[in-house]
Parts: C-alpha cells; sequence; structure tokens
C-alpha cells in the first residue's frame, strides 16, 4: 500500500494528498506533520519507511469538508484520492491486493463548490491571466474570471495600468498564470496585492490553437464563431482557465456559461487603493462589517448578496441602464407592501446556482434538488406576485420571463423528493413513496425483512430457552444471535445445536448463526441493496433531467438574485431617506444634504445625529458649450472636524448612484463619473518596501497620470508625510495640475492653509472650510462644511482633548504664538502672485542632458560585429565622448 501510496505522491507534490483507507482520509509523510499542525489533530504513525517510523494523521470522512476548509484557508491545497474499486473486486486479484486508487479532485481556493467551503454572500472566482506585447512592447492582458460554483464565466482584456483594479473589483481567490508571466516581479507584486492563491502552469500547451480547441470541446462546438467575438487574449485565458479546471478536477465537468466578454470600459474604474480607502467591500481592519457593503446590505438570499457584491464593485457608466435600476428600485420604494411581500417569498429561496453548480459536478444531493424546486417555485411566485402591478421595464421583463417558466421540472421534483431529505444520498431514502412501484417493492420487502428478524428473536428466545438472546449485526458477521456465555455453552450441546451454529466466543459472550437467519439476511441486504440501486438510479435521472435544463435555472436564479437586489436597495433606501439621484453624462456634481451611510449608521447606533453637508463641484461650462472640467474644492479645517468623512461621502454617493441606487442626500445631480482616485489616510507597505510617504507619492502619481475631466478625485492631507515646506510644494503643485491637466472634479483636504491662497489664480477652484466654535478656549466641532478657509488649524487644541500631558500642550501654545508672530504666511502669499501659473511650464521639460554616447552605444549589437566592426566603433565612441 505504501508503494501505491507513494506513487501517487510522487504526481502530487504540491498539494497535501488525502488517501482514502475506509471511512478516514489519511496522511503520511510531511503531509501528516502539516496537516496535524494547522487542524490540531493527532500525529500517530504507521508502519516503517527506510527504516524510519512513518508519521500519519487522519480525518473522517463525514467531517472532511470543514478539515478541507481549514486546509484551504491557511494556504494549502489538497489532492484527494479515493478507491475506485470496490475491495471485493481487489480481493478477488488476492488477499494481498491493494485496492485502486486514483487521485480524483485537487482542492484549490479557486475551486470550490462545497457548501461548508464556500462563503454565501461571496462569488469565488478563479482567475486565469495571458499577456501578449504589442510592437511597442506595451504588454495587454487577457483575463478569464470563472466562479465554477454558479457556472459565472467572463473575460477581460485591459493594459497593464488598469489591471490592478481589475483584479481590486474581482477579488478572485485563486490566480493562475504562465511561470514566465509569474517571473515578473512588478506583475507578480501586483498580482499578490489583493492575496489570492498564486499559481503557476506550464503555458505552452494551452496557448493558441489549443486554447481553441479547450474551448471547442468544452462547448461541444464546431467552430468558435458560436461564442461570438473574442481576441485571442481573451481565448488564451479562457483555455487557460478550462485547462486549469481540467487539470484540478479530472472527470468531473463543472456547468460552465459561455465566456461572455466583459467591457471595463463600461463600469467605474476604481482602483485597489482607492477600494481600500473607501471601504467598499471591507473595511480598513478587513472586516465586512463597517464597509458601506455591509451597511447596505438587506438582501435576504445568499445569491442576492453575491449579486450586491458585484454591482458595488463595478458602478456603472451607462446612464440608461442605471435609470432602469434606478426605475424598478423607486417602485419598490413606492410600494412598501409589495417589497414586504417579495422580500417575504424571496427569504424562502435557496441557492440554486450552487446546487446546480454541485449537481453538475456530481457532488450534490438530494437537498441540491431540492433547491432548484423551491427555487423554482419561488420564482413563479415572485412572478405572479408582480405581474399584478404595472412594473417598470426592468421587472417587467422578469415578470414575462418567470411566467414562461415551465414548471414541469419543479413538479417532477416535487413528487419525486421525500420530505424529510438527508444531505447525502448515499444512504438512501431520499425519493418519495409512491413515487416509484419498483422502489416501494424493494422496500416493502426491506422493511418487512426487519420485521421478520424481530419475530424470529422471539421465536429463537423461545427456543433457546432464554430471554437474553438478540439478533445483531454487524459488518464482519452480518446477522448472528448474540448470548451471554453460560447459554452459549448450553447452546453448543444438544438438541440444540441442531439448530444453532457457532460463529464466535467473545469475552463475555458467545455468537451464533442458523440457516434460516443467513437465508433472511441475504434477503435483506438484496432488498436494501436493491432499493438503494434504485435511488440512486432515479437521482441519476432527475439531475439529468435538471442539468438540461440548466440555462433556464441559471436565469432563474439571476432573476431572482436581482429581484432580491433591488428591493434590498429599496429597502435600504426607504429605511434611511434616501432620494433618487439625477445621473446623467454632464460634469454635475451636486449635493445637497449629503451624508456619509456608515458613519450616519454608526452615530445613530450611538444615539448621536450625522450633520448633512452639501457639495458642489460641477464643471464649468467655457464659451461654445464647451466643458472647461469640474471644481476643486480645497476644505480646510482642524483634526476631528469631519474633513475625511465628507470627502469619503461624496465619493460613496457617486459611487451609489452608479449601481443605480438611491443616495443619502437630500437630492443629488451627478454627471457620470468615470474613474473615481483616492488617496486618503496613512498607510505604508513596509512588506513591499514602501514608507507611508513613498506610497502617498505612488497614488498621487497614479492620478495625476490617468485622471481626465470625467474623473473624481479625493485627495486626503497630500504632502505631510514629508517636510513642511516639500509637503506644501508637492501638494502646491499637484493642486496646479488637477486644475489645469486634469481637469477632474476634485476635493482636496489639507492642514496647508496657505493653499487657500490659490484661489487667486486657479479659477475653478473654491475654498470651504469645517466649521467649529471656540468655546472658553476648547475647541467645539460642528462638522459643517462652510465657505470659505479656516482661519487657524486648532492642533494644539485637539491635541489637548487628546489627552496630551497639560505642561506639553502649554509649551506648544507658546511655541505656536511664536511662530505666528514671526508669520509664516506672507512669503507664500507672495509667491502666489509671483509664481507663474503651472500651465506655462506645462509641457514636459527637455531632458537635462542630451547623451550621445549612450545614443552611439545603443547602436552597437555586440553579437552582430566582427573584431574590426568592433574596434572601429570603439574609436567612434571616444570621438563622439571627445564632442560631446
Ligand atoms: N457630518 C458629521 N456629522 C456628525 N459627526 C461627524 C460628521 N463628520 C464627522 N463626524 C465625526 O467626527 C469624527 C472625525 O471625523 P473625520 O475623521 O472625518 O475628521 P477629520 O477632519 O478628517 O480628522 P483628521 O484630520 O484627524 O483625519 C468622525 O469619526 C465622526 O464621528
Amino acid at each position: 500500500m505504501m508503494a501505491q501510496y507513494l506513487e501517487i505522491k510522487r504526481d502530487h507534490q504540491d498539494c497535501l494528498l488525502f488517501y482514502r483507507m475506509g471511512d478516514f482520509y489519511e496522511l503520511f509523510f510531511e503531509d501528516a506533520k502539516l496537516a496535524s499542525q494547522t487542524l490540531g489533530i493527532v500525529l500517530t504513525k504507521r508502519g516503517k519507511h527506510l527504516g524510519e517510523d512513518i508519521p500519519m494523521c487522519g480525518v473522517p470522512i463525514e467531517r472532511s469538508d470543514d478539515y478541507l476548509h481549514k486546509l484551504i484557508a491557511s494556504g494549502h491545497r489538497v489532492a484527494v484520492c479515493e478507491q475506485t474499486e470496490d475491495p471485493a473486486e481487489a480481493r478477488k486479484r488476492g488477499n494481498k491486493s491493494v485496492v485502486k486508487r486514483g487521485v480524483i479532485r485537487l482542492v484549490t481556493p479557486g475551486t470550490l463548490t462545497e457548501e461548508r467551503l464556500l462563503e454565501p454572500g461571496r462569488a469565488n472566482l478563479l482567475v486565469a491571466l495571458v499577456r501578449q506585447r504589442d510592437q511597442d512592447e506595451k504588454s495587454l492582458f487577457g483575463l478569464a474570471a470563472v466562479d465554477i460554483s454558479t457556472g459565472a464565466f467572463d473575460v477581460y482584456v485591459t493594459e497593464f495600468g488598469a489591471l490592478g483594479a481589475l483584479l481590486a473589483r474581482l477579488e478572485p481567490r485563486e490566480i493562475v498564470a504562465s511561470e514566465t508571466l509569474l517571473a515578473d516581479a512588478a506583475l507578480l507584486g501586483r498580482l499578490q496585492d489583493g492575496g489570492a492563491a498564486i499559481t503557476p502552469l506550464n503555458e505552452k500547451a494551452f496557448f493558441g490553437r489549443a486554447a481553441e480547441k479547450k474551448l471547442l470541446d468544452y462547448y461541444h462546438l464546431g467552430t468558435l464563431d458560436g461564442l461570438g467575438p473574442l481576441s485571442h487574449l481573451e481565448i488564451n485565458a479562457a483555455g487557460l482557465c478550462l485547462a486549469y479546471i481540467e487539470q484540478t478536477q479530472f472527470a468531473a465537468k463543472p456547468r460552465l456559461n459561455r465566456p461572455s466578454r466583459v467591457e471595463t470600459r463600461a463600469t467605474l474604474e476604481i482602483d485597489a487603493a482607492t477600494r481600500v480607502n473607501l471601504e467598499l467591500t471591507r473595511s480598513q481592519s478587513g472586516q465586512r462589517q463597517g464597509s458601506l457593503l455591509s451597511a447596505l446590505d438587506r438582501t435576504v438570499t445568499s445569491a442576492g448578496a453575491r449579486t450586491l457584491a458585484e454591482w458595488l464593485a463595478a458602478p456603472l457608466r451607462d446612464i440608461e441602464k442605471i435609470a432602469l435600476r434606478q426605475d424598478a428600485i423607486a417602485f419598490f420604494v413606492d410600494d412598501p407592501l409589495l417589497r414586504a411581500e417579495l422580500r417575504k417569498i424571496l427569504r424562502a429561496a435557496p441557492d440554486m446556482a450552487r446546487a446546480l453548480g454541485r449537481l453538475a459536478l456530481d457532488r450534490g444531493g438530494p437537498r441540491d434538488l431540492a433547491a432548484l424546486r423551491d427555487g423554482m417555485f419561488t420564482a413563479k411566485q415572485c412572478g405572479a406576485v408582480l405581474a399584478e402591478k404595472k412594473p417598470p421595464f426592468l421587472l417587467a421583463k422578469a415578470v414575462e420571463f418567470l411566467a414562461d417558466l415551465d414548471t414541469a421540472l419543479p413538479q417532477l421534483l416535487g413528487a419525486a423528493l421525500a420530505d424529510d431529505l438527508p444531505l447525502d444520498r448515499r444512504g438512501g431514502n431520499f425519493i418519495s413513496a409512491a413515487f416509484d412501484q419498483q422502489l416501494d417493492e424493494a422496500r416493502a420487502l426491506r422493511d418487512e425483512s426487519r420485521r421478520i428478524i424481530a419475530a424470529l428473536q422471539g421465536r429463537y428466545c423461545e427456543k433457546a430457552e432464554t430471554r437474553q438472546l438478540k439478533i445483531k449485526h454487524n459488518n464482519f458477521l452480518g446477522y448472528f444471535i448474540e448470548v451471554n456465555q453460560a447459554q452459549g455453552e448450553k447452546l453448543l450441546k444438544a438438541p440444540f445445536n441442531a439448530d444453532f451454529i457457532h460463529r464466535q466466543t467473545m469475552a463475555d459472550a458467545m455468537r451464533f448463526s442458523t440457516t434460516e437467519l443467513s437465508q433472511l439476511e441475504s434477503r435483506i441486504t438484496n432488498a436494501a441493496d436493491e432499493a438503494l440501486a434504485i435511488e440512486s438510479r432515479i437521482f441519476g435521472e432527475l439531475v439529468a433531467q435538471a442539468l438540461d435544463k440548466s440555462a433556464e435555472l441559471e436565469a432563474t436564479a439571476s432573476a431572482l438574485a436581482g429581484l432580491d437586489v433591488l428591493t434590498a436597495l429599496a429597502e435600504a433606501a426607504s429605511e434611511a431617506g434616501w432620494s433618487r439621484p439625477r445621473v446623467d453624462n454632464s460634469l454635475a456634481f451636486q449635493i445637497e444634504a449629503g451624508r456619509h451611510p456608515v458613519v450616519e449608521a454608526a452615530l445613530r447606533a450611538r444615539g448621536e445625529p450625522f450633520v448633512p453637508n452639501d457639495c458642489d463641484l460641477s464643471g464649468i461650462m467655457g464659451a461654445k458649450g464647451k466643458d472647461i472640467g469640474g471644481k476643486l474644492a480645497v476644505i480646510t479645517g482642524p483634526n476631528m472636524a469631519g474633513k475625511s468623512t465628507f470627502l469619503r461621502q461624496n465619493a460613496l454617493i457617486a459611487i451609489l448612484a452608479q449601481i443605480g441606487s438611491f443616495v443619502p442626500a437630500k437630492t443629488a445631480h451627478i454627471g457620470v463619473v468615470d474613474r473615481l482616485f483616492s488617496r486618503v489616510g496613512a498607510s505604508d507597505d513596509l512588506a513591499r518596501g514602501r514608507s507611508t510617504f513613498m506610497v502617498e507619492m505612488v497614488e498621487t502619481a497614479a492620478i495625476l497620470n490617468q485622471a481626465t475631466e470625467k474623473s473624481l478625485v479625493i485627495l486626503d492631507e497630500i504632502g505631510r508625510g514629508t517636510a513642511t515646506y516639500d509637503g506644501l510644494s508637492i501638494a502646491w503643485a499637484v493642486m496646479e495640475h488637477l486644475h489645469e491637466v486634469n481637469r477632474a472634479r476634485a476635493l482636496f483636504a489639507t492642514h496647508f492653509h496657505e493653499l487657500t491662497h490659490l484661489r487667486q489664480k486657479l479659477s475653478r477652484l473654491v475654498n470651504l472650510c469645517m466649521r467649529v466654535s471656540d468655546w472658553r478656549g476648547d475647541v467645539v466641532f460642528l462638522h459643517e462644511v462652510a465657505q470659505g478657509s479656516a482661519d487657524r488649524s486648532y492642533g494644539v487644541q485637539v491635541a489637548s482633548l487628546a489627552g496630551l500631558p497639560t505642561t506639553v500642550v502649554e509649551r506648544a501654545r507658546k511655541i505656536l504664538a511664536e511662530l505666528e508672530l514671526n508669520d509664516l504666511r506672507t512669503p507664500v502669499e507672495r509667491l502666489v502672485a509671483d509664481l507663474p501659473l503651472f500651465a506655462a511650464p506645462l509641457q514636459a521639460p527637455e531632458p537635462k542632458h542630451k547623451d550621445a554616447l549612450r545614443d552611439a552605444l545603443a547602436e552597437i549589437d555586440p553579437d552582430d560585429m566582427t573584431p574590426r566592426q568592433a574596434l572601429e566603433a570603439l574609436f567612434n565612441l571616444k570621438r563622439v565622448a571627445a564632442h560631446d
């Protein structure tokens, strides 16, 4: 057996091997040590290898999902090795022969399907990445994202610059890419940012024609035209993904939708840093709690929760699509009774997509079939309730689809499945009585035989003249008669031994059999086996029928999820008094009485009010109706006054508006934002050797390089991580660039009050400040945003509120008074007047030094030169150097 183990293990070095032995998966050698440590289970030993004890540990089959969950969560991959033949078959080859085994599946983070291994409210994406360089050596990436638990399959094409944003949006659990690609350190760093498992693949076999063939075979197509227009990059990425699925799933074939192209330009692009800063799906500490998603989520199904997370990760840019969602939400806001009724029905909707995914992989059970049945009925019910009203377009389409749904399958499942369903199908008893005549007969025989056993026990008691006789069952002996020692001695003798045949003597009992009992046993076993075989056949037939309808089932599941999200967004909007924003293609950004949904909810929980604030960054039209660009608001005010909250709330309102949701504001008018950037708060990235200041500058650079006049930019205290004048100068130049070049709508919070003087130069700059009142020397935060600039920072007062020792606070007051006396601001005012506007030297400066020597060197190709040519080249270089 060890030889077999070692042979299988050799092919799966990068996985822990779960080796099936009876009712356990056993692990050996290093695998056992690792698993026992990770899982906290006992490490034992079994036999010897090369003279050494073999470490071993095991997990029981019925709890293996829990153990798998822990191992995957701690970054391991697991190869599941099953017995591939009946032990009886192996015995036929001789008593010592080993049962055949083989790996049937690799369990990796991106290929999970089991309910207990998956997060209900989160997609479980596997991403395959390929690269292509164009003539300019620019990289383009093809990316395929598959969720084998639901069948979702999307393909994307993106540039390196936008790759991080796309990955941050998708949040894959696992990324597969070629070894060559992963050798690129910059790229690898970007892939590692999201914390996904990274799996290298030897790619050659999967590209080009091989990738095409993978797709054709998978979908049984003769030509790729059936998949719509896909580029080579998309085909390669999809092919790589399918290749990895094959490598991990072996014979099992997940049900996957056909790959569909997603245009990244159709959605609001939000880079990874901004997602983290704005705490969209997770708070800064990594929890769901405290994020926008958790404050917003009123969904009642897991599929709905996943869809909401997807919407929030990819807000739209198409104003028509946004309006369709808004119409549906408004409809539900206006009809709370209908909303409540639908939400009540939806609460019973099971996770159809994932149930279907498991059934397709032959990992499903009776409850998965029931999920399809219940899901279909729920969908029909929702459709009927909605049809009574006059719903807007998006919902009317759903009603139409649901009305046409054929109920033959759920009816069949309804008739076939028993009321109480076991989790596992192997034990049978999930098909209801009266569904199949053959099954009923086998079951009757099986159950009747059991009654006969009970009667037999009574008869044998009489025959053996004892009341202590029992008929029992175990796997080794089958059915047997058990009596105590004294009775056993008696049965060994005449006349009893004519009927009772001795089988086993135990310490305190003896076991017997009879010819009659043996015959009965085979009848019982046969009947039970037959019943099980029939149930298994019926299960297979039902699954086949369900899979035949998989496209319809999938569409039903997504209609239910969509309904859940739309009613949930209406629920959130009604609860918190949100309003429908006006979203168009202008450069407007006008929020009246906006609020931060997460901070407001936290304050409300503490019984404190949130102060709403207006914000107007709307673009200014130039002559001839041409947009000149958005406004740039500079916000000053003390720490703790609410600057960051104000900045973030406006970004969140834009995101909510573009997912089609209502927004926490009295009114809002937003011109669609193409990209959202934020540089908020301090964080360093020591793992990648970047200080706080460096991270800040890298993120700021990305903003200045990419923001357009349709973007929204949020900058919080740029330049504070370095010396005052360096910081001020950087912040100054950044603002000029934003105003003159990017022309994006922007909010800029700063402690450099000097920057407010730029108002004189920059026409679209507005100064805002957080109002505070000074009460007997103490600062009181009003959290109100007002026009104008803050007169002072109140830093010392805030420090005193934070509990700095009084001596330090007093000393700081004195120093501040000295500094103010010297009036450091005067030179800045002068600078504003004197410095030419940023626009003047906007063209990139000429390279400092034209390097002729370097150019000459670049032209030399040593591989292509004779020694004589090399010598000439050397002389030439000396000449160039002399002139330079
Ligand atoms: N509009 C508001 N209404 C009521 N409370 C608010 C409001 N805005 C902020 N707050 C409260 O003030 C606290 C501080 O806000 P915030 O972090 O936005 O201040 P800040 O000016 O950015 O401070 P710092 O400069 O120190 O980062 C918040 O945690 C919140 O409790």
